[in-house]
């Protein structure tokens, strides 16, 4: 599946931004280029759980959808949509996202809510990421041959920071994403390991810990035919791609006001961003829907625009400033590259950015353990919780 195969567009290598969708051949304007299939994995957080359809996604500006399954606790716009939902996700998938809604409803009502963040907090390196996820897989192993119930303390209950708290989105994204890997492992091979991975994907250590210790819950939970698939390298392989291939799930328009969730279509990772798009996108249902927005010549590059709302009014500078701290990479559109020049003489302009590791590295530690491609040096720094695409 990945890269989207089609008569329309071929994937090819961009200078200066990895991969990007090329034109095979003149495209008409209002052309739809792409239908991105569901999520790959996705999450539509904890807070919107009563007001957006599990299958849908549809948003009735914030009342209360009809339908429940009170087994998993998901609303449903109407019983179709919560039919189809049940057959997709399968019986191995219903008792999961079971077990979970249990295990949230419980921990909440024993008072072990999210934990505070720790005061000392920072972004972590590598290394201290790579020791976090042994610390959780060898928790796992160890309380599995002795065959205990597993309740993961995390690192930073030393520090009394985070406890055993939960985290109902982290949860819920990684079991979406542990789902698909276990219906659909050749599919996530060619569609997931092959998208741009950012190997430094925390924002900071609670975050780092927050995902460790979903990890271990999840591992408590899952029934043995699921434990193949909630591994480490899964769990770590979302949280990568999250960062530079999701897209947020909002309420009506692209730039709608609600922002829900976020998920992540393969097959519509590929496209770059361009700061004068050539490409638009509109969410229908839970996929997207690609078209051209003017005439595209053949060979021309199909891009969208990673910005939102008012700040595709931004100057040069500024939108670069913005794509820098925010994605981690130097804009070298074409729009960019006319009003601003070549990408040397950004470094002078641009502040220093949010976060400071993991800039133009050769392939990290993550992409050595799973025995992948670095397909991109550009990788750095989206915090976690907030796609923009
Ligand atoms: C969703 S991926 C797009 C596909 C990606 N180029 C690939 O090789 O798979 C987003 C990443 O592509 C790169 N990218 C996208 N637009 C770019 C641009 N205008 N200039 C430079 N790099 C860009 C950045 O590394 C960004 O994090």
């Amino acid at each position: 599946m990945s890269p989207p195969a089609s008569d329309i567009f071929s994937v090819k290598a961009i200078p200066g931004a990895g991969r990007g969708i090329i034109a095979s051949h003149d495209i008409s304007k209002d052309t739809t280029v792409l239908n991105s299939e569901p999520p790959i994995a996705h999450v539509l957080f904890h807070e919107y759980r009563k007001e957006v359809c599990a299958q849908c996604f549809l948003y009735d500006r914030g009342r209360t959808l009809r339908v429940k399954d009170h087994g998993t606790g998901k609303v449903f716009c109407s019983g179709r949509c919560q039919q189809a939902w049940v057959d997709h996700t399968g019986e191995q998938g219903y008792k999961a996202w079971q077990d979970l809604h249990h295990y949230i409803q419980t921990k909440r009502k024993g008072g072990k809510g999210s934990g505070g963040i720790s005061l000392v907090d920072h972004r972590p390196n590598a290394e201290e990421i790579y020791r976090s996820w042994a610390k959780a897989e060898k928790h796992v192993s160890s309380r599995m041959e002795a065959g205990h119930t597993l309740d993961y303390p995390g690192r930073a209950q030393a520090k009394g920071a985070v406890a055993s708290s939960i985290d109902p989105d982290i949860l819920g994204y990684l079991l979406s994403g542990i789902l698909y890997h276990y219906q659909q492992p050749d599919r996530w091979r060619e569609a997931v390991l092959t998208l741009v991975m950012h190997d430094e994907p925390y924002s900071t250590t609670h975050d780092l810990e927050t995902h460790c210790n979903s990890f271990v819950q999840l591992s408590s939970i899952m029934s043995a035919s699921l434990l193949g698939s909630c591994t480490v390298q899964v769990c770590r392989a979302l949280a990568a791609v999250s960062s530079h291939n999701a897209f947020g799930i909002r309420s009506g328009g692209e730039d709608g006001e609600e922002y829900m969730g976020y998920g992540v279509y393969p097959s519509a990772s590929y496209f770059n961003h361009s700061c004068r798009p050539n490409v638009a996108k509109q969410r229908i249902g839970n996929a997207w829907k690609f078209w051209v927005t003017e005439d595209v010549r053949q060979g021309e590059e199909l891009c969208i625009s990673y910005l939102g709302g008012d700040e595709k009014d931004l100057n040069v500078r500024q939108r670069r400033g913005h794509l820098w701290e925010v994605w981690g990479f130097v804009c070298e559109c074409v729009r960019c590259q006319r009003e601003g020049g070549a990408s040397q003489t950004v470094d002078e302009t641009i502040s220093t950015p949010v976060h400071s590791s993991g800039r133009f590295e050769a392939c990290g530690e993550l992409a050595i353990l799973q025995g992948l491609p670095c397909v991109n040096r550009h990788i750095d720094t989206v915090l976690f919780s907030s796609p923009t695409q």
